[in-house]
């Protein structure tokens, strides 16, 4: 049987120089989740060997199979995981979709689709799990898509009752705000719009962040990703049970201003990052210092991701 401390492969790919592993053997979370808890921001990558990576792709991973990160899903006392496409599978959903379709309606997925999709495809995907697509606008993962192009998807996707996720750096939102606002779709933004955490929680940059939340009550966010964001390097690892402080005013602010608005998810296995491969249950102590009482905690991680990803339970 698969294991949360399986070691990770990489089959017939050659992965980008540099490439950190997920960390295998994840400690246990001493923050005992709630039940039915969601994992509502982790990815699969291949495995290459049976899923191909894309020939766009700007990165080239190890694999982190479905059975990997059900495994990781079961150690962390999750009940359920929202998976998003990853940019190294380009617009070809199969493992994703793989991953969704065998997970006992335990899994939902964030599909990437082109215009040129049909509409019978987006029933397929929708049959499968998907519930939304990720709009990219990180310059080192993806190519440039017109936002016209972008638009009509998202006109498409909303009549299934989809969402938009959106990956942004936090100096592109004001030149991506009317393009965003114009979206018709619950609108989810990945890892609070990657504020430069450096700064003031009360600068301008983060406010026009809570602005576009505050204005638009379609915009949601997931705190996610302080082993991304943080730039005082203290590490979830070797025990640390107090990591990435630098990032706790910024995601706490986010929760305690939108409680109703926010979702948590692991963004396991943690593509690119450079320094370090956090420990994912360290990750999970994370949450009790970002929403702060067992109401928070309870919206974060069950009630908001159930209404977002299954709303019919
Ligand atoms: O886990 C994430 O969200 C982050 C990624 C990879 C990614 O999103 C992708 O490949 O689509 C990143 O910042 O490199």
């Amino acid at each position: 049987m698969t294991q949360a401390n399986d070691k990770p492969t990489s089959g017939p790919f050659e992965k980008t120089a540099g490439w950190l592993d997920w960390y295998t053997g994840p400690s246990q979370p001493t923050f005992k989740l709630p039940a039915g808890a969601v994992d509502a921001h982790c990815h699969v990558f291949g495995p290459g060997a049976e899923f191909p990576y894309a020939p766009e792709r700007k990165y080239t991973p190890c694999d982190a199979s479905k059975e990997q990160l059900y495994a990781l899903r079961d150690h962390l006392g999750f009940a359920r995981n929202v998976v998003v496409q990853a940019t190294c599978h380009g617009a070809d959903n199969s493992a994703m979709v793989d991953a969704c379709a065998s997970s006992g309606g335990k899994a939902r997925g964030i599909a990437t689709v082109k215009r040129d999709v049909s509409d019978a495809e987006l029933q397929r995907l929708h049959d499968a799990g998907v519930r939304g697509v990720r709009f990219n606008f990180v310059k080192r993962l993806v190519d440039f898509t017109p936002k016209e192009e972008l638009l009509e998807i998202a006109g498409r996707i909303a009549k299934l009752g989809w969402q938009v996720v959106i990956y942004f750096e936090a100096r592109d939102l004001p030149e991506l705000w009317d393009f965003f606002t114009a979206l018709p779709t619950t609108v989810v933004v990945d890892h609070m719009g990657t504020p430069d955490v450096t700064q003031p929680v009360d600068g301008p940059e983060f406010e026009l962040f809570v602005k576009f939340m505050r204005e638009h009550g379609n915009v949601w966010c997931k705190v996610t990703c302080p082993e991304r964001l943080s730039r005082d390097g203290s590490a979830a690892l070797a025990g640390q049970q107090d990591p990435y402080k630098d990032v706790v005013p910024f995601a706490r602010r986010i929760v305690d201003t939108f409680p109703d608005r926010v979702i948590w998810g692991t963004d396991w296995p943690h593509p690119n990052l450079k320094k370090h491969m956090p420990d994912d249950g360290l990750l999970v102590d994370f949450i009790p210092r970002i929403a702060t009482t067992p109401e928070l905690q309870q919206k974060l991680l069950v009630t908001n991701p159930m209404r977002l990803y299954w709303p019919e339970l």
